[in-house]
């Protein structure tokens, strides 16, 4: 017996990823929210904190532009401003009820913002590592400005398998204020050439 209210919203993201392995809501974050974390994103960037975002980890990182060519910056949880503590709170609220009905064991996230300059992109890959497999969502909020139109490109293309086997291609728009969810250890993706600046937060939640 559940102890706690069904949250219709949060079913609808999970019956998603328990059915196809990935979600895309468009109000997880109002318009509002959008428009401030894209301005403390900037914010930070304009204080050049960002670093060109490493392939591989830990003493293994390389910077391969022909691979990503994004810039990022991770988030501190343990010392967020306001903003990224409204971020938080409703990431870590949504995690909790994930936890309570899903049993993945989620215990901690990694939060980073990205900055896509125009002319990159990001080839296919999975988002575990051989050595570490324990992120298990992919979480991608995007805070392009609200005129972000299909034609700047920066597709996230997520490769998922029909029921024959097939591969397929779906095709997902950065557009301001949308999130995916998805399943970190089996849906390979790659982002797409940009021609215009794309922002986003990127985390995963993770199993210790
Ligand atoms: O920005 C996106 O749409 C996806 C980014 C991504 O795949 C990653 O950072 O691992
Ligand atoms: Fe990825």
């Amino acid at each position: 017996m559940y102890d706690f209210e069904l949250n219709p919203f949060y079913e609808l993201i999970i019956d998603d990823l328990v059915n196809r392995k990935y979600s895309v809501v468009d109000c997880f974050f109002s318009e509002e929210e959008i428009n401030l974390l894209r301005a403390n994103l900037l914010l930070k960037q304009d204080l050049h904190s960002f670093k060109k975002a490493a392939i591989g980890q830990a003493d293994n990182e390389q910077i391969v532009e022909e691979i990503r060519g994004d810039s990022i910056l991770w988030l501190d949880e343990k010392q967020p401003d306001e903003v990224e503590r409204m971020y938080f709170n409703k990431v870590n609220h949504f995690l909790e009820y994930v936890n309570r009905t899903c049993y993945l064991g989620i215990q901690e996230g990694e939060f980073h913002y990205a900055c896509y300059p125009e002319g990159t992109y990001y080839k296919r890959h999975l988002d575990v590592f051989h050595t570490d497999n324990r992120r298990t969502l992919s979480v991608v909020l995007y805070l392009n400005d609200q005129d972000w139109t299909p034609a700047y490109g920066g597709e996230l293309a997520l490769y998922l398998k029909d029921e024959n086997g097939n591969e397929r291609e779906e095709v997902v728009h950065a557009l301001p204020g949308r999130l995916v969810v998805f399943d970190s250890k089996s849906i390979e993706h790659e982002v797409k050439m940009v021609n215009h600046t794309r922002y986003s937060i990127t985390g995963w939640l993770k199993t210790r």
